[in-house]
């Protein structure tokens, strides 16, 4: 049976994070290069401007079949008939989007402590984001940065499918699959990247380093 979350690569994009460029040409390399899920985290934005980057983001991606998800804002994820949208702790709970967006595809709730393993918010999710699994400047608002270890305790709690986010860059993706992770979120590792289509490339090589490494146990 196909996994019901599939997805190893994950650009989390905003337009501010590609300094300058234009963010559905960012988008398109990284997918080019690897990337098979998006996410569009615009903090500031008013709910009309968010839906009309989310709309047009959806355009770019729809014809390499990748799906859209929105960063916190439920009205911009129903109008623009996105695949899923990602919440933590201070957002709208997984429970009351199940019931209010019935045709939620992708419901990805943030895991900073370990007790939320076992709340019915986590339940009901599709995926994990273990958030951070690094410090990075890219969001400095974070509980737990729950490292290797962290990682490798939440597997051994979880069978929910875990996506590993904060300062994932190619030189520690390997490890971090290793440790348990079953898909990479990145923001800066593509969006900053001189290359977007490049460095997508080197990290899916890297996460299937890992994955193969996973598999190839010792005797
Ligand atoms: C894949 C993924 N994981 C974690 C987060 C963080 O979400 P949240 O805790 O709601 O913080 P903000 O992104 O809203 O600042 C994420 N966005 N994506
Ligand atoms: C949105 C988010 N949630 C937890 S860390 C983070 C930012 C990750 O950014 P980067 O990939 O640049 O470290
Ligand atoms: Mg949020």
């Amino acid at each position: 049976m196909a996994s019901a979350f599939p997805y190893r690569l994950y650009l989390v994009i905003s337009e501010e994070a590609c300094q300058g460029r234009n963010f559905l040409e960012v988008a398109e390399a990284a997918v080019q290069g690897g990337v098979d899920l998006i996410q569009l985290r615009e903090k500031n934005d008013t709910t009309e401007a968010f839906l009309k980057k989310a709309l047009q983001l959806k355009e770019v991606l729809q014809p390499y079949n990748v799906p859209l998800i929105i960063n916190d804002n439920l009205e911009v994820a129903q109008k623009s008939a996105a695949a899923g949208i990602h919440v933590g702790n201070s957002d709208i709970a997984p429970t009351k989007i199940r019931t209010a967006w019935e045709s939620c595809r992708i419901l990805g709730y943030s895991i900073e402590y370990l007790e939320q393993l076992y709340n019915e918010q986590t339940y009901t999710s599709d995926y994990l984001g273990i958030s951070p699994v690094f410090d990075t400047a890219t969001k400095t608002d974070t509980i737990t940065t729950w490292g290797l270890d962290g990682i490798e305790k939440i597997r051994a709690s979880t069978q929910k499918s875990l996506v590993a986010i904060g300062h994932m860059k190619a030189s520690n993706v390997k490890k971090v699959i290793e440790a348990g992770a079953d898909c990479i979120a990145v923001v800066s590792a593509i969006c900053a990247a001189k290359n977007p289509k490049s460095a997508a490339k080197e990290l899916r090589l890297e996460i299937e380093k890992g994955l193969k490494s996973r598999t190839v146990k010792p005797n």
